[in-house]
């Protein structure tokens, strides 16, 4: 057997190619091993080629790693979150696929599609990733060193659901349950079923007890697979419900597989093995946080009327919609009455749910609340996150 060596740095071919190729890590199990025609060979190197082929043995890395989807919808909202968070990601050029974070000192950003995202976590390298919950658990396959570390990020919203057409022989099958009881199908003429879940597809039909069922796979346009007589239904993400009331599909009782949206993942041994990579996660598991509280509250701020604080206190507390995070901040406002300073009013400042806006402001006028100020939120800072201490307990710290 032939084996030659060659260096990197030696060869720009390489070089180029390597940086596209997973490194072993601390965890890393396999070697990846590529076909790859090189065309500058050198005595010295960390690469070698066994019959055509080459394996990499790159050196231990330092850098923490970060996933980022490359493509799709969730490309934009995800530099969109982090944006929100300060935490803008800079690539020096659209066609590259590393960049960084100016905000976070030794992380490396990946762009990869999502699939590879979940695959390089667990191949070890990558340390955190951001997908979709549905891409996961497909190409997680339950393994149990992907943690989630937030799992509600708040965008791409979907649901891996199944569906079957509204017509012909589905007309009156309205759960899964009944599909399942069709006489239809048999060990010959089963069940067809199109998706590209192919791990949680086959996995949820099983669990529900259709036993005759073939699945076929492909990439995008699922919906049509039925009307054009290649499946009898399908297993795919759902969010308007658009595209299957276009095809001529319904959902069932006891079709949702999963509901799904973005969500922060890591590698349970990274957090565990990486130096840096706990304390980089409970801060952008904070930023995160902080934002996605606000983004859900108005700050509220009022006057009223009254003969001290607690009075004041106790009135905006007899009212359900106007606790507040953690009850009302209450200060006087000081004004010169009859050549002496008194306070006769009182500013109030609350949280309330944006859903509440409009309730609360009602309930405020009702107990005297006058210059009712509404203003957007941006962070919220709590003493602690309980999702960084589920995380802590999640690995045994
Ligand atoms: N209709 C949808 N509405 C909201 N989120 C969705 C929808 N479809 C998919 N998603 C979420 O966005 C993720 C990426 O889906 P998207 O279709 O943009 O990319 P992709 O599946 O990687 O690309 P492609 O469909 O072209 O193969 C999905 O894994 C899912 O989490
Ligand atoms: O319920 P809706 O809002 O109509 O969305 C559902 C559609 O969105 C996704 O397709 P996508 O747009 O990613 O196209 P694709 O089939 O090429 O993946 C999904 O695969 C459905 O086809
Ligand atoms: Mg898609």
């Amino acid at each position: 057997m032939a084996l030659i060596q060659t260096s990197l740095q030696q060869c720009p071919a390489a070089a180029a190619f390597s940086q596209f190729l997973p490194s072993s890590s601390s965890h890393s199990s396999t070697r990846f091993s590529v076909k790859f025609a090189v065309s500058c060979f050198s005595a010295s190197s960390p690469v070698t080629i066994v019959n055509g082929n080459v394996d990499m043995k790159s050196a231990e890395r330092n850098e923490i790693r970060l996933g980022l989807p490359s493509k799709g919808r969730m490309a934009t909202d995800t530099l969109d979150l982090l944006k929100d968070c300060q935490l803008s990601v800079r690539q020096l050029n659209p066609r590259q696929y590393v960049a960084d974070i100016p905000q976070l000192s030794n992380v490396e950003v990946w762009f990869q599609r999502p699939k590879d995202i979940v695959r390089k976590l667990v191949s070890g390298d990558l340390d955190l990733g951001i997908v979709g919950l549905d891409t996961v658990s497909e190409f997680g396959q339950g393994n149990e060193d992907l943690i989630l570390v937030h799992d509600e990020l708040a965008y791409g919203d979907c649901r891996l659901s199944l569906a079957i057409p509204k017509y012909g022989i589905f007309e009156k099958i309205n759960s899964v349950k009944e599909l399942a009881q069709m006489p239809q199908w048999t060990a010959e003429k089963p069940l067809r079923v199109a998706t590209g879940f192919t791990y949680l597809g086959p996995k949820f039909l099983k669990e529900n007890g259709l036993q005759h069922v073939a699945f076929s796979t492909a990439d995008g346009a699922l919906e049509a697979a039925p009307a054009m007589g290649i499946a009898d239904a399908i297993v795919d993400l759902v969010s308007s419900g658009i595209t299957l009331k276009e095809n001529n599909l319904k959902e069932i009782e006891g079709g949702v597989l999963l509901e799904s949206q973005a969500v922060l993942v890591a590698s349970k041994k990274s957090l565990l093995e990486r130096k840096g990579l706990l304390d980089i996660t409970h801060e952008i598991l904070e930023r995160f946080e902080a934002h996605l509280r606000a983004l859900g509250q108005f700050t509220v701020v009022a006057n009223m009327r009254g003969s001290s604080a607690e009075e004041v206190a106790e009135r905006i507390l007899s009212q359900p919609s106007l606790a507040g995070l953690q009850g009302p901040t209450v200060s006087p406002v000081f004004r010169k009455i009859d050549g002496r300073v008194k306070a006769d009013y009182y500013a109030i400042v609350i949280c309330v749910p944006k859903k509440q806006i409009y309730k609360s402001v009602q309930q405020l006028r009702a107990i005297g609340g006058s210059g009712v100020l509404v203003s957007p939120l941006t962070y919220i800072f709590d003493e602690e996150t309980p999702r960084w201490r589920q995380l802590l307990s999640k690995l045994g710290l």
